[in-house]
């Protein structure tokens, strides 16, 4: 379970994040919000990039609000990811693997549920958008991470590729059952990926009940 607890945060006298309290169990939450609301601020919160004025981070049991990231036991994709262009696919995904937890056989079967063993000797510069996609996932996942938190992973891919990618984050997430944040501002895909929904508006976060209402609740805020 992750539980995020009467988080606020400000960045130059102007709150960004006002009280958000949130539990995920192991399901997918999606935050679906407009551009500037404060998804990502929450989620580097949360993975510790950066640190809340007020409110707590529990993972599990664990408090670990004042924990530096490494400590966390958190798989982070962030917005725009970048792979590393001199290195192969494989020392991509165990750059991560080396400097943290994880076994051998969590690698392989990360390697496996992503599709990625034929890709194993190639460089990023060889792959498509959707596949560079499923190594950030990889390389977030091969630490058998506590909790995982998604920043709008598939922004940069298009229409056709995200249609068959959702399903198969669907199943890798079904498949590692931890708590999984992942935000996005596109309903059809918070529908396509989500367990349970909420929306982010103006940095105040409200469960609802299926993402198609997102934007009826944004609409009726504005
Ligand atoms: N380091 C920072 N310093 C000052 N302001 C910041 C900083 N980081 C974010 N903000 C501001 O905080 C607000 C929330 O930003 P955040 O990136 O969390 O929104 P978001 O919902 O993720 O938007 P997007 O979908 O565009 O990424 C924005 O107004 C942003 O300009």
């Amino acid at each position: 379970m992750l539980k995020i607890n009467n988080i606020s945060k400000s960045f130059e006298n102007r709150k960004v994040l006002k009280d958000v309290t949130i539990e995920v169990k192991s399901e997918t939450k999606v935050i679906i919000g407009l551009n500037g609301s404060g998804k990502s601020t929450l989620l580097k919160i949360v993975a510790g990039i950066i640190r809340a004025d007020e409110g707590r981070v529990i993972i599990g049991e664990r408090d670990v609000t004042l924990l530096p990231p490494e400590d966390r036991k958190i798989g982070y994709v962030p917005q725009h990811t970048a792979l590393f262009n001199h290195l192969t696919i494989k020392e991509n995904i165990t750059y991560s693997f080396k400097n943290r937890r994880g076994s051998k056989e969590t690698m392989e079967k990360t390697i496996d549920m992503l599709g990625l063993k034929e890709y194993l000797n190639c460089k990023p510069y060889e792959l498509s958008g959707g596949y560079k996609s499923r190594v950030s996932m990889a390389r977030a996942l091969v630490s058998a991470p506590q909790v995982m938190l998604l920043d709008e992973p598939l922004s940069d891919i298009d229409a056709a590729t995200k249609e068959k990618l959702l399903p198969e984050f669907h199943f890798v997430f079904k498949n590692i059952d931890i708590p999984v944040l992942y935000v996005t501002h596109d309903v059809h895909e918070a529908e396509a990926i989500g367990d349970t929904f909420a929306v982010m508006i103006d940095g105040k976060l409200i469960d609802i009940d299926s993402a198609s209402r997102a934007f009826d609740f944004i609409k009726n805020k504005l």
